[in-house]
């Protein structure tokens, strides 16, 4: 065995949140990152950036179909393995990417699969490396339902990862992963099948919304199975049959499970007197774990925000300057917008939809149809609309729901309005350009 190296801190798991840790820290101190798979993590490998490059491609089909009639004649086709080598033209370059700029930074990289000997000393392989503080950042995977047949089912990765376009897919689960990839299956021209256990898409959006997007959806050509489970997969020759609850056996050429994605916490936690919980490691508002100097960021824990990408980020900043002792205060978080990719976007922000109706008293609830704003009417948008919800005290926007095309642009600036909590009237002070969703949300206020 090797001489065993010290590190004044040590990151498990080189995605968002774990490189968070490492730049932030790399200036002040030896750090190193263990990473067992791709640098860069789940989001610019097989998440949210490929999705996104899909997606971008998709959505100009299906703007084109909302231009029909209106100046724009042909129809744009997919070329499924360009789209492919597209986005292979971005992921590709991402773990080496990644892996340079750590080392360019003085941050020390060793590749394989961590796991702990005590609070202070982790092994990789043959190898032992201790530090002062350790991070965990190993993120989540995809689950498979267990049942007979299970391992033929794809997931999301297999699916951003298709060198052709199946011609008829399902996939299992209703929520982000499965309604953002049935969406692009769909637009891209394949026949799909969304099989839900309840009668409940996107359970963190408002059911108002969801069941617009699901009409939505539907119009698409996507067939959705309520209240229905597989329980059985077999292999057929031309792909494989779903055994479903309802008594019907479903032949498609491929199938995925999105039924959500559990922590990676195989790290022999219990050397260090830890254990995952359902959600993942528990954490305290420091986000330290129950060893004052291990800490744990991003998908892995087991927490109230939603786990994503920038909320990663901000775990893995916050935690630096823990570290160097600049910030002592337990963790704050920003209001988190969240969305969904689906042609259009479901997006919301701030004070839910279910909480207003608990207080009454304490907001004003106003839904508006935005498909008369200048900006849906130029680019088609029938279905756009916008919910807002406003405190009866302060005046101050605190929260919203936005299901329109291009909805990120309009929920990211309704999430500065609520964070900087600014009234209405604030955005009188501001000449944004003109015209764009921005100068738009004058109507918000008429
Ligand atoms: C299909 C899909 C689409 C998504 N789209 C979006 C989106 O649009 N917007 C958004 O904000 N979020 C999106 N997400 C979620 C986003 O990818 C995650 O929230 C984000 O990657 C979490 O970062 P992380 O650093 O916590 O974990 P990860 O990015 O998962 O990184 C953890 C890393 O740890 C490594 N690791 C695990 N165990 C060990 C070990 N024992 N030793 C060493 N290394 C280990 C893993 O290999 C991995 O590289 C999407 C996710 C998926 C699957
Ligand atoms: N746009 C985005 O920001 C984005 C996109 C993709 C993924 N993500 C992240 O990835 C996470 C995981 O996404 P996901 O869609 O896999 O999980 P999810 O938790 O969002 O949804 C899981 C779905 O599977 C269903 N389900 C659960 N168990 C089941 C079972 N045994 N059989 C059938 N259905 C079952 C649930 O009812 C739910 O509809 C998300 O929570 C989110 O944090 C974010």
């Amino acid at each position: 065995m090797s001489e065993t190296q010290h590190f004044d801190t040590i990151v498990i798991g080189g995605g968002p949140g774990g490189l968070a840790v490492a730049f932030g820290l790399a200036e002040q101190q030896q750090v190193a990152v263990v990473e067992s798979d791709l640098w860069g993590g789940t989001c610019p490998n097989r998440g949210c950036d490929p999705k996104k490059m899909l997606y971008g491609v998709i959505e100009s089909r299906v703007q084109d179909r909302r231009y029909a009639q209106h100046g724009l004649t042909g129809a744009a086709e997919i070329d499924w393995p360009a789209l492919m080598a597209f986005k292979h033209s971005y992921t590709d370059g991402v773990p080496s990417g990644t892996e340079k700029g750590l080392a360019g930074s003085g941050v020390t990289t060793i590749h394989g699969a961590a796991a702990f000997l005590d609070p202070h000393t982790i092994r990789v392989g043959d190898a032992e490396y201790t530090a002062e503080f350790i991070i965990i950042a190993t993120g989540a995977h995809a689950l498979k339902p267990d049942i007979p047949g299970g391992d033929l089912l794809g997931t999301s990765t297999d699916f951003l990862d298709l060198p052709s376009l199946p011609p008829t897919m399902a996939f299992i689960g209703g929520g982000y992963v499965a309604v953002e990839l049935a969406n692009i299956a769909a637009n891209a021209g394949a026949q799909v099948h969304l099989i839900q256990h309840n009668h409940r898409l996107l359970r963190d959006f408002p059911e108002t919304y969801t069941q617009r997007l699901a009409k939505i959806m539907a119009a698409r050509g996507i067939i959705f199975h309520w209240n229905t489970t597989v329980e059985k997969v077999t292999e057929t020759a031309d792909g494989v049959a779903l055994q479903l609850s309802d008594g019907q056996s479903l032949a498609v050429a491929r199938a995925f499970s999105a039924i959500g994605r559990p922590a990676n916490t195989d790290l022999n936690l219990a050397a260090v007197g830890l254990t995952a919980v359902k959600g993942g490691i528990a954490v305290n508002d420091h986000l330290q774990t129950i060893q004052p100097n291990i800490y744990a960021v991003g998908d892995v824990i087991a927490k109230n925000q939603p786990k994503l990408t920038p909320v990663a980020s901000y775990e893995g900043r916050y935690v630096v300057g823990q570290i160097l002792g600049q910030d002592t205060a337990a963790i704050q978080y920003p209001v988190v917008p969240h969305i969904v990719f689906a042609s259009p976007e479901l997006g919301q922000v701030g004070v839910r939809l279910g909480t207003t109706a608990q207080a009454p008293d304490r907001y004003t609830v106003e839904e508006q149809d935005l498909s008369g704003w200048y900006t849906y009417q130029r680019i088609q948008d029938k279905t756009a609309r916008v919910t807002t919800i406003t405190d009866k005290n302060t005046h101050r926007l605190v929260g919203a729901v936005v299901l329109a095309v291009d909805a990120e642009e309009l929920l990211n600036y309704l999430t500065v309005l609520i964070q900087e909590q600014k009234p209405a009237s604030a955005l009188q002070q501001w000449i944004p350009v003109y015209p764009s969703v921005a100068s738009d949300l004058s109507y918000l206020y008429h």
